[in-house]
């Protein structure tokens, strides 16, 4: 259905009615800026232009897909697919496909990612190190966003190895050409040098796209700013909407000095504030304001919100990650069921997000979400469940447990290889089709002999064998201290962690991988039961299981997680991936020091990493709408050790009032795990 003009308010109004000069929202989190992009959009179709000369600028291809969700709903969808809406490196891409001829470029160039990109620089240079390669992958990037050439690279370099990198950059762009591929940094850097230097090209975009929206504008590098200036002309007009509080990708180039350029290069510019905040309630609001009122003031703002002062922002402190996981769980089923607190309101799973700062955060979150299965979708990273080495032994696991499962069967079998190849496996899926077995069954019939070689038999046979064998020791494995080795023999059996080796150059990269697998022994182990743990003054002592039953659960787990296509999901999201949106309710993790604001140990922390952090923190608080949960670690673990954790200073920042609920984990953690045990058990399907 189609908004009405009078949801916006009399800035906005402005904002969106402003059609004959470049104009700048500069305004607080939550306080419509995307709308006014939306809404312009629609004003501009009644001014008389088409679809297909306005474009709008998002800063992810996630934000592209919503912004047209957003203006199919204001100005139906016919009108809406044919709106240019893209991230500036979609429209590069659209740019050369066109144009990119007159520089070299055939229409159906290849986009590599920066793995292929790792693969040309290896060859180009000469070099097996990963670590060189990746040196000179940074360099040449950095200077492909200054606009340098490798010629211009070489007579600026600052040392030998920075000389260097100058001629790989030749040679790496000789090879790209041949190939007819081009990277990342290219789909600005290309369109720049189109527009700047083809003037049939630059005149025909400039006609085509005659008013041109940017979101997010504070991230915008500089490359950017100049793709957009040849767009626009002299003469021309736009819209950019932004907040310099929200700029949180000053590590990749983005800068601020985009803002403060706007004014000098459009003398015409209007700049419009927006001061209310639609989004959030007093409470969260005023703890955002705490928070980015410590950061110095490049554009004053104001920030108010009417929603009514509403819930008190919670703080909880949690033992270690794995309780706050279970506690921020806990919090969703609290409020799903209308337990928690004073929010009375309905709530679907898409309600709820979970923030965090680092990737690898969300992993105890998965686990918790799992096993209450709850569905869940994590965006801006990958699940957890999704890396290739957890893959791999569940796939395992999933086999134990169920010798027909085809799939299973097939990653395990060639997970390490062991001399089963393509050819055999693809005889023996021949063979399984034709007598309607599973691949396993097949194994073992007589009349496999006439369809392969008694060589690649034997292998099959022996896998067979090991497979029936390994469930024997699984089912009679039983406990937590049994279950380790009995997980380690296998793992050394299977020859996995010379096989995460062999298949990553980057020793670092198979380090990690390698402790991913050994945690994820541990969890199993660690379900397998018998220990007592402490848990503050409680002791809970897990039930005693064998590693059979334990694969069996983690099955089931796995199977929830593949329902797919569900909408009604609860979004895991690092705070980067999180900007621009929103959600009535949302639990931040680890707000600890070290965390948040992020921290290597040896590093040291600038003001300038400190604010861009700070702004992180405000992003992430600006998220919620209606209530806020701020959870941090009373321990935490770094690297195999558990250590004291220390709260974030972002959290005395928020100035959180005396009727904040602060939680006792201590008090309350038994009864919790107790209910989450019972509710997992009770949802826990017959298998
Ligand atoms: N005039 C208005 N009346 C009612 N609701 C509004 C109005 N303007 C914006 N909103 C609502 O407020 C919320 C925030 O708006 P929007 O996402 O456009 O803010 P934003 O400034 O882009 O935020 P961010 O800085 O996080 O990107 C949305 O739910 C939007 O629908
Ligand atoms: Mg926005």
């Amino acid at each position: 259905m189609a908004e009405a003009p009078s949801t916006l308010n009399p800035a906005q109004l402005e904002a969106v009615n402003h059609l004959h000069s470049p104009c700048l929202v500069l305004a607080g989190a939550g306080s419509g800026k995307t709308r006014v992009i939306t809404h312009k959009i629609a004003r501009l179709l009644q001014a008389g232009l088409k679809p297909d000369q306005i474009a709008a600028i998002t800063f992810t291809n996630k934000a592209a897909q919503e912004m047209r969700e957003r203006a199919r709903s204001l100005i139906g969808a016919r009108a809406a697919k044919h709106l240019v809406i893209a991230t500036f490196h979609s429209l590069g891409v659209r740019m050369l496909r066109e144009d990119g001829e007159c520089m070299g470029l055939k229409p159906k160039f290849s986009i590599l990612d920066a793995d292929d990109v790792l693969g040309v620089l290896r060859d180009a240079g000469g070099t097996t190190d990963p670590k060189v390669a990746r040196r000179w992958q940074w360099t040449i990037s950095l200077w492909k966003n200054q606009g340098l050439n490798w010629e211009q690279a070489e007579a600026a370099a600052a040392d030998a190895d920075e000389q260097v990198a100058a001629r790989v950059m030749k040679l790496y762009h000789e090879r790209l050409a041949a190939y007819q591929a081009v990277d990342f940094d290219d789909l600005i850097g290309l369109p720049l040098k189109l527009l700047q230097t083809n003037e049939a090209a630059r005149l025909k975009w400039r006609r085509q796209l005659r008013h041109v929206l940017v979101d997010e504008y504070q991230d915008t590098n500089a490359t950017q700013y100049d793709v957009l200036k040849e767009i626009v002309g002299p003469d021309g007009v736009f819209t950019a909407v932004g907040d310099d509080d929200q700029s949180i990708y000053g590590w990749r180039g983005a800068t601020i000095e985009n803002l403060k350029r706007l004014p000098q290069d459009y003398p015409t510019l209007k700049v419009i504030p927006l001061e209310q905040n639609y989004r959030s309630t007093a409470a969260i609001l005023n703890a955002a304001n705490n928070v980015i009122a410590l950061n110095p003031k490049i554009f004053q703002k104001k920030l108010w919100s009417d929603l009514g002062e509403g819930e008190p922002v919670r703080l909880v402190e949690c033992d270690q990650e794995e309780h706050e996981a279970e506690r921020a769980v806990a919090r969703i089923q609290g409020i799903r069921a209308n337990a928690t607190g004073a929010y009375t309101g309905t709530t679907d799973w898409k309600d709820f997000a979970i923030l965090y700062r680092a990737n690898h955060l969300s992993r105890k979150l998965e686990e918790a979400l799992r096993k209450a299965q709850i569905p869940y979708k994590v965006s801006g990273g990958q699940s957890y469940f999704d890396r290739a080495e957890i893959k791999d032994l569940c796939a395992w696991l999933r086999l134990l447990v169920n010798q027909d499962d085809d799939p299973a069967f097939l990653r395990a079998v060639t997970t390490p290889k062991r001399g089963i190849g393509h050819t055999t496996l693809g005889a023996l899926g021949e063979f399984a089709g034709k007598w309607k077995v599973s691949l396993f069954e097949a194994l073992f019939k007589e009349s496999l002999a006439a369809a392969l070689s008694a060589k690649a038999i034997g292998s099959l046979h022996e896998f067979g064998r090991y497979v029936n064998d390994l469930e024997h020791r699984a089912r009679h494995t039983v406990g937590a201290e049994e279950a380790k080795p009995m997980l380690m023999e296998w793992l050394k059996d299977i020859g996995y962690e010379q096989f995460l080796y062999d298949g990553e150059e980057n020793e670092k990269v198979a380090a990690a991988r390698w402790n991913n697998v050994v945690d994820f022994v541990d969890w199993i182990a660690k379900r397998c039961g018998g220990q007592v743990e402490a848990d503050g003054s409680a002791q809970v002592e897990i039930e005693r299981k064998s590693v059979l039953d334990v694969a069996q659960t983690i099955s089931v787990i796995l199977s929830l997680a593949e329902r797919g296509d569900e909408q009604d999901m609860v979004t895991l999201s690092t705070l980067h991936a999180s900007k621009g949106l929103e959600w009535p309710h949302v639990v931040l993790v680890s707000i600890n020091e070290g965390t948040l604001p992020f921290q290597r140990d040896e590093e040291e922390m600038t003001a300038e990493r400190l604010e861009e952090e700070r702004r992180l923190m405000y992003v992430g608080i600006t998220r919620a709408r209606n209530t806020l949960l701020v959870s941090t670690l009373l321990r935490q673990k770094r690297g195999r050790e558990v250590r004291k954790a220390l709260p974030s200073r972002f959290i005395a920042e928020m100035k959180l009032d005396e009727r904040t609920v602060k939680e006792d984990p201590r008090e309350k953690l038994k009864a919790l795990r107790a209910e989450f045990a019972a509710r997992a058990a009770a949802a826990k399907p017959a298998v």
